[in-house]
């Protein structure tokens, strides 16, 4: 028998939930003496690394380091569990020695000085039975009670009974603390849900390492939760696989990025990478969204064929012919020629263009010396080289001196044929064929390919069939040299740097041999734009470190990109469903040989062709090469082997733990619209709260956002998000979907202004914000401002507004201009 007690009195020592609090807090009290002494071994290790560093020898040297950085990551461990460590027990039903065992879990696993365990790391095997056991599944538990806990202190427990024929007179103290944790404010920054993860969510957080984990769930399911705790998971478990290779979180934008990045720290795992989908390539920040058309068009599988053609194309101001001088005879390379040339080297050299500037060269210098024995270049040459060397060596003979050799021949080109050698060094040695190849071929940087195509008729060169009419002018006004970079812009310019790939490094030969280096003209090599030499140049004097300095010079560019792309073990993408084709291959290019974590709701897409971005998705997810013709790994490395079919892990999380009850039945009734298929999550929480709907003239919208945002500051502790309508230059100018007349008052168009106009002077927790930038947020109110316009915005705008109906937790107030909009959303 047990008894449920809800804090009732008891008699002497207050009620029963007090004392059990107060026996809790008497195990609380012993597992933080223990961390204390943890702590203070964990600092002595750290100061006898540094006196283990006055020995002096190498090998002490990197003792110690080893020996610090160890202990240092343990102490850090040790101070995130200084809040919450132990949140949850477990009383299992008596074994076969008649005495149940009690485990206790925390943020960290503590032992006793005798290797005792006192608490159980969630993430250990010992720990699953948490989060799985269920009263039809108990798995041998017959209480799962959760601590709620301020710093060291035990506030409150709740108790779940899961096998009550085995709760032999066991205490149970509960009053729904889980349902009312899900109530209290939010403050802006996403919490980890370490103490109340629940069994669907457990099963994602510990499914299998390798391979692909796919979640999917409406909006408010945990999926973000989930995903972090798998990361935490996984550093624990595999932490030499993952610790070493690294983890990469992928979120939408930067907004969103900030709101989850302290749950890992909070978890005492900080190395993982965070990155929105605009920050994700190094060099380059996305500022703002394309409107549908544009984002369509850059995101389309369709444009990394664009984007090769592009690079393949001749550089803006190449010059069109080549004139070399080789004694005395003219040698000229016309436009057609040159072309050819060009394709070739294209050709020959995918992925890898800025390191083809060598191989240009060569061909160059292969069509001249053809050209000039096409015209008889060879014998006008002798003819006259033959009357000039003999009056020089009459000359020469009359003062006693040796007759004129053939001038030594430097390295390179030529095949062995002397003459041709000799045609080859005469010729590189010129200013007319070395500026020449400098402006044909130039090492090219992402952002320069990009910003060229903002000529139309460049880009429609590369278009091809590829794109109509309208997307050609509509990107290349896009990409005018001061338009702002967009989400969709990083990704083209990964393409374009996989495409381009990085200049030549120069052999540790040639860099020594600089001197005899027949690409050096000038100090400067001219096929790695690399200086190699001054005027007081000493190669043996070149320090290693200035070598590679200059190296890594000029392989940096100023505004694009830099040369390397980190690749990850394991990487996560949230919101995936949002991800175009082209984002796809940013990302598939950054874990080729890493297993993934992909969270979506396809409900929630703005995407149009969401069968195109799959594609892109298993080719990105499968390791394969980039399905354009850019497949050679850039800097020529070595090939990685062909991966095996990776395992697939499918999940479902179905329960919302978000929105209360009567918000998720408004956002059912907008899925209903965007998807009728489509099922909602079960909300768990009830509030009591209706969600209000307003009817405002369109003019008056912005003021009536201001004054609702103020009136929620009044009812809700935590943050308000106010959300409207994208930008006009997001939005590509599109009309109301009720063809509303065009906002008279400057305000109704949702300009950053409009927004900074909406929420000036308001309290910091009021947030004004786009549809698009509310992706995965969450607020304690919402404002959702003109859902007309935001429906119309896009051909996915219901499925847009379906995501910004469902971010509040407690009260939600909705401002239309159209009294249609009050049915929808609030009839039953
Ligand atoms: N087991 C849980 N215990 C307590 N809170 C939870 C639990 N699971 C989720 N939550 C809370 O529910 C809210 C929604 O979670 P989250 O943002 O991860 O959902 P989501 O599925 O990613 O939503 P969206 O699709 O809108 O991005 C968060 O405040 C999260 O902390």
């Amino acid at each position: 028998m047990s008894s449920q007690v809800n804090g009732r009195p008891t008699g002497p020592g207050g009620t029963v939930k007090d004392r059990e609090i107060a026996a809790e807090q008497r195990y609380v009290d012993t597992a933080y003496a223990r961390l204390e002494e943890m702590r203070a071994d964990a600092q002595a290790m750290i100061r006898e690394g540094y006196r283990q560093s006055l020995a002096g020898t190498k090998g002490s040297l990197v003792d110690r380091d080893a020996m610090v950085h160890q202990a240092a990551l343990r102490a850090q461990a040790l101070d995130v569990a200084d809040d919450g460590l132990v949140f949850g027990r477990l009383d299992l039903a008596p074994g076969e020695l008649g005495t149940g065992e009690t485990r206790y879990i925390g943020r960290i696993g503590v032992r006793t000085s005798e290797h005792d365990s006192l608490v159980i790391d969630w993430r250990a095997p010992a720990a699953e039975d948490f989060y799985r056991a269920t009263p039809e599944d108990p798995r041998g538990v017959v209480r799962r009670r959760v601590l709620h806990s301020r710093g060291h202190t035990v506030v409150d427990l709740e108790d779940d009974l899961l096998d009550p024929d085995a709760a032999d007179g066991m205490t149970i103290v509960g009053d729904g603390a889980f349902l009312a944790s899900l109530a209290r404010a939010r403050e802006g920054a996403m919490r980890d849900i370490v103490a109340t993860i629940q069994r669907e969510q457990d099963e994602v957080i510990r499914a299998p390492v390798d391979g692909t984990v796919l979640v999917r769930g409406a909006p408010g399911t945990g999926k973000t939760a989930v995903a972090l705790h798998r990361v935490a998971y996984l550093l624990f478990r595999h932490r030499r696989r993952f610790g070493s290779r690294g983890v990469l979180v992928v979120g939408p934008n930067p907004r969103f990025t900030a709101y989850i990045e302290r749950v890992l720290p909070s978890l005492g795992e900080g190395s993982a990478a965070l990155r929105s989908l605009g920050d994700l390539v190094e060099g380059a920040t996305a500022a703002v969204h394309d409107p549908p058309r544009l984002a369509r068009a850059k995101g389309a599988e369709a444009m990394a064929t664009v984007l090769r053609r592009a690079v393949a194309d001749h550089a803006p101001g190449a010059p069109d012919e080549l004139r070399v001088v080789f004694k005395g005879v003219v040698v000229r390379l016309d436009r057609p020629r040159l072309d050819r040339i060009r394709n070739e080297v294209h050709r020959r050299s995918r992925g890898s263009v800025n390191a083809a500037r060598g191989r240009a060269a060569t061909m160059l210098l292969d069509a001249l010396w053809r050209r000039f024995t096409d015209v008889g270049g060879p014998e006008a040459a002798e003819a006259a080289e033959g009357a000039e060397a003999g009056l020089w060596n009459a000359i020469l003979a009359a003062d006693g001196l040796a007759a004129l050799d053939e001038e030594p021949t430097r390295t390179g080109g030529g095949g062995g044929d002397p003459k041709r050698e000799q045609f080859d060094a005469r010729v590189r040695e010129q200013r007319a064929f070395t500026d020449f190849l400098v402006a044909w071929w130039p090492l090219r940087r992402p952002l320069d390919v990009l910003r060229s195509l903002a000529d139309p008729a460049r880009l429609r060169r590369a278009a091809g069939r590829d794109l109509d009419r309208a997307d050609v002018d509509a990107l290349a006004a896009s990409w005018a040299a001061d338009a702002p970079l967009s989400y969709q812009d990083v990704a083209l310019l990964d393409e374009l740097d996989a495409l381009l790939g990085s200049p030549p490094r120069p052999s540790a030969r040639r860099r020594a041999a600089a001197e005899d280096d027949p690409f050096v003209v000038d100090g400067v090599n001219i096929i790695t734009g690399e200086e190699v030499a001054d005027d007081t140049w000493e190669p043996e004097m070149q320090e290693l470190t200035t070598s590679m300095e200059r190296l890594e010079r000029s392989r940096r560019v100023d505004d694009g990109v830099v040369e390397e792309r980190p690749e990850y073990a394991h990487i996560v993408v949230d919101e995936a469903q949002d991800l175009s084709p082209m984002q796809w291959r940013m990302l598939g290019r950054r874990g080729r040989q890493a297993s993934w974590t992909i969270v979506e709701d396809p409900a929630q897409s703005a995407w149009e062709d969401l069968a195109a971005a799959r594609r892109a998705m298993e080719a990105a997810l499968g390791g394969e090469r980039p399905s354009s013709k850019s497949r050679r790994r850039r800097g020529g490395g070595r090939r990685p082997a062909k991966p095996a079919p990776r395992a697939r892990h499918d999940y479902e999380l179905t329960t919302n733990y978000r929105n209360s009850t009567e918000i998720a039945a408004v956002s059912a009734r907008v899925l209903a619209l965007a998807l009728p298929e489509a099922r909602p999550a079960r909300a768990v929480r009830t509030s009591g709260i209706e969600p209000v709907v307003r009817v405002v003239p369109e003019r008056d919208l912005a003021d009536a956002a201001r004054a609702a945002a103020e009136e929620l500051v009044g009812q809700v502790e935590g943050t308000i998000g106010v959300i409207v309508p994208l930008p006009p230059e997001e939005s590509g100018g599109q009309p109301s979907l009720f063809d509303a007349p065009a906002p008279a008052e400057p305000g109704a168009a949702w300009t950053q202004a409009a927004l900074a106009r909406i929420g000036a002077g308001l309290p910091e927790r009021v947030q004004v914000l786009n549809v698009l930038e509310a992706k995965g947020l969450e607020f304690d109110a919402a404002v959702i401002v003109a859902p007309e316009t935001v429906a119309a915005q896009s051909p996915r705008g219901l499925r847009v507004l379906y995501v910004a109906v469902s971010r509040a937790t407690q009260r939600l107030t909705v401002l239309t201009a159209d009294p249609k909009w009050s049915g929808t959303l609030l009839e039953d």
